[in-house]
């Protein structure tokens, strides 16, 4: 490791700084567990819901700046960092900076063995082990610590390396920072294969799930609530909507070997203006999960019909067909599906070593990730990370420390082989 002088290249859309940001590093540890444990420690420390992740981008870029063997890049809150060594192949490692909302899990902290918080499923897979207890446990930031290690450390990798630490994924895909990069510097992201460290258990899950986002509207009449007939009560309506809703019965759909499981769920609902005042009208917004045989113009038509909600955009219109025929839809939000491509022959090699560790087959990823992007742009790409997928946005979300070093090991043997 070396504080020699870095190439560094800031474009002119970078964010504006806060005025303090956290330091990262290594500090005293010694071992690969202790570097990793403190690392991960600080990146947990720093809040960055989407939206605010400039304290933490800082913090990674300032960290890299510290490695010479990296010529490390910044657009808006995205760091990319690269080994320029003439390698025959790239390999991109990309890990988002930002967490969905707290819910009662900020600040973290360590859970010692036997902690009540803990959950029994981590216990049970990790008995003697410290947990980090908190939001982005598990969804990313355990990854983020493997990848800024792996950046810091691997300075004679077989493949030319990037890692890409990104803003916005949680959010709307028109503020992915990954996006916008991929928009203005293509070749900052361009390689041969990439490895998104969303959460995984340690193992391999190709392809992903799409998603869109709608919200299903109903209208009615304001008027007293002393006086209701005197106007139609929106709220009221949206029943249909949620008769349908759990209606829905969720597809298991096998994609070139692997089994993607679909989703249609409510995730917010909102109307009413006052207490004593029929609403004239609900919202319910409506997530869709849709398997990699499915365009997001295929999934579209199985809500709202083949016509409708062909364009993204915030005006209402009415669905002439599917699941919320009849209802009223604005669109809010689309990302495509990817398919496995588990035959790459990076993701061969990468899946025969996770097996080999971990007895792990590759599964499904059944959230949407940046490996549709790739996907997209002629770039194989399967998701590696740290922690469960299954405690992925939820209040205790948490992982064991050791998943960080098998994660680690996994990756710096297959990249150093
Ligand atoms: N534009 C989309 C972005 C949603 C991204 C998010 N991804 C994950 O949570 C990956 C975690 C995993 O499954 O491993 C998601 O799937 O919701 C949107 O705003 O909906």
């Amino acid at each position: 490791m070396t504080n020699a002088a870095q190439s560094v290249n800031h474009d002119s859309s970078v964010t504006s700084s806060p005025t303090t940001s956290p330091t990262l590093g290594f500090g005293t540890a010694g071992t690969r567990e202790a570097r990793l444990s403190a690392l991960f420690e600080q990146i947990m420390g720093v809040y960055s819901v989407s939206d605010d992740e400039t304290a933490l981008a800082d913090a990674v870029e300032r960290f890299l700046h510290g490695f010479g063997h990296l010529t490390v890049r910044r657009h808006g809150d995205t760091v990319v960092a690269s080994t320029g060594l003439g390698r025959e192949r790239r390999v991109v490692l990309a890990g988002h900076l930002d967490t969905v909302p707290v819910i009662d899990n900020f600040p973290p902290r360590w859970l010692e063995p036997g902690d009540a918080l803990i959950r029994g499923d981590v216990a049970a897979a990790h008995p003697s082990e410290r947990v980090m207890w908190g939001r982005g446990a598990t969804d990313m930031k355990a990854s983020d610590a493997v990848l800024l290690y792996l950046a810091a450390t691997l300075t004679r990798p077989r493949y030319d390396l990037t890692f890409v630490f990104y803003d916005h994924e949680e959010v709307a895909a028109e503020k992915n920072g990954l996006r916008k990069v991929a928009e203005a510097h293509p070749d900052w992201i361009a390689g041969d294969f990439a490895v998104i460290g969303e959460p995984t258990d340690c193992g391999i899950e190709g392809g992903c799930n799409g998603t869109i986002r709608f919200d299903v509207v109903t209208h009615g009449v304001a008027a007293h609530s002393a006086r209701a007939w005197m106007g139609v009560n929106a709220i009221h309506k949206a029943a249909g909507i949620l008769n349908r809703l759990n209606a829905y019965e969720p597809a298991d759909v096998p994609v070139d070997g692997l089994v993607y499981r679909e989703g249609l769920n409510a995730t917010l609902i909102s109307g009413g203006k006052g207490t004593n005042v029929i609403p004239d009208e609900c919202r319910v917004h409506v997530n869709y999960r849709f398997a990699p045989d499915k365009s997001i113009a295929e999934a579209k038509a199985l809500m709202m019909g083949a016509d409708a909600g062909a364009e993204l955009g915030n005006g209402e219109h009415t669905a002439t067909g599917g699941v919320f025929e009849g209802f009223g839809i604005e669109m809010k939000d689309e990302s495509p599906s990817a398919r496995p491509g588990m035959d790459a022959p990076l993701a061969v090699s990468l899946a025969d070593l996770v097996r080999e560790r971990t007895g792990r087959e590759p599964l499904a990823k059944l959230g949407w990730t940046d490996v549709a992007r790739f996907a997209a742009l002629g770039v194989p790409a399967v998701n590696l990370g740290a922690g469960s997928p299954l405690l992925a946005h939820k209040h205790d979300e948490q992982i064991a420390e050791g998943e960080l070093a098998t994660m680690a090991s996994i990756l710096e043997d297959w990249l150093t082989a």
